[in-house]
């Protein structure tokens, strides 16, 4: 079944400088039992997407044309009550810099209340809910009494995880988790990779867009993965496929140099990638890539490349080399 349906999405920041074309023509399908990991050098559009798939962003962030159908219905044109209703339990987002994300005045438990009551839990379901919360604390490595404290006097680290508790406490059929383990130390990065993986093959969380800087955990946790660059996705397929037989020159060039786990792409210069990631302000014409491209040929520069599906349909690549259905020389 499908969850979540993104069609030519465009979303752009309208700045005094310009229109950042952070997301510019995202189109894929999301279906139950899906990871879709994205992953992409910092500035590719990553989170500007996951704020759009959920329906949080902000000014100066606009959506400017497509479609976001979760479960067929546009979540753009829902009435405020609908959408107040997809939130947490349809479509839910673990934020980037989650650590920020709680109220600093309220008990740990009476954000849990608090998250219950908006989305009018009935009463023989909010015990249940309650206890889940507690369970699935020690899942998270945290201690019974974080349900005691004010979010300000628990560690970055421990915020950080009563977020994603918080942001999955409702068992989302679609969990939007952006760079879910940033900043976590690697024996917490582990609990909460496990603690969301048990989610998703238990059936609680029905489908995830996981995304993330770091290649080699997309690989462990993502059935697919999307390859972003400058606002696009330029590769798509099953995650295997895609790490063991990338077809795309940005994702060959990612995928030969992946980082240790953990460490930023774009801390690590990706290494036989020329220049810098493109302005989305005024982006290169033709293939947004083709300045950094080593097997750019003459169209790139001159036209946007078709998306080509390969594999029987399984893969879907954006780039001239692979026109007409053919393989790359
Ligand atoms: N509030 C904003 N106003 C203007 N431009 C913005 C704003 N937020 C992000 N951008 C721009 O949008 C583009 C995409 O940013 P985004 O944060 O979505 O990328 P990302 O791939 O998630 O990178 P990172 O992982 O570093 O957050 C970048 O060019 C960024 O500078």
């Amino acid at each position: 079944m499908k969850l979540l349906e993104v069609r030519d999405l465009k979303a752009y920041y309208f700045t005094s400088a310009g229109e950042v074309k952070a997301v510019d023509g995202v189109s894929f399908d999301l279906e139950q039992g899906q990871v879709l990991g994205v992953v992409g050098e910092s500035g590719s559009g990553k989170s500007t997407l996951g704020s759009v798939l959920s329906n949080t962003m902000r000014p100066p962030l606009k959506v400017v044309s497509g479609e976001v159908l979760f479960k067929g219905v546009n979540i753009f044109k829902m009435h405020p009550e609908e959408l107040r209703k997809v939130r947490a339990a349809g479509i839910s987002i673990i934020p980037q810099y989650a650590m920020n994300a709680l109220n600093p005045t309220s008990k740990i438990r009476d954000i849990v209340r608090d998250l219950l009551i908006s989305h009018e839990v009935p009463p023989d379901e909010f015990a249940y809910r309650v206890k889940l919360a507690r369970e699935r604390a020690l899942k998270l490595g945290l201690p019974p009494w974080v349900f005691d404290r004010y979010a300000i006097e628990l560690s970055g680290g421990m915020r950080q995880r009563v977020t994603i508790l918080i942001s999955t406490l409702l068992d989302p059929e679609v969990l939007i988790a952006d760079e879910p383990t940033s900043a976590l130390d690697v024996v917490v990065q582990r609990l909460v990779i496990q603690y969301l993986q048990d989610l998703v093959s238990e059936g609680s969380i029905k489908s995830m867009v996981f995304i993330t800087h770091d290649i080699a955990l997309v690989n462990e946790i993502s059935t697919d993965i999307a390859v972003m660059y400058a606002g696009q996705i330029v590769e798509m397929g099953p995650a295997e496929d895609v790490m063991t037989n990338p077809r795309h020159p940005y994702t060959k060039v990612l995928i030969s140099n992946i980082p240790e786990p953990g460490v930023r792409i774009a801390k690590k210069r990706v290494e036989g990638l020329r220049g810098e990631p493109p302005s989305l302000i005024s982006p290169p014409s033709g293939c947004r890539f083709h300045p950094r491209c080593p097997m750019a040929k003459d169209i790139c520069s001159r036209q946007a490349p078709p998306t080509v599906h390969l594999d029987g349909g399984r893969r879907a690549v954006t780039c001239w080399l692979y026109a007409g259905g053919g393989e790359a020389q």
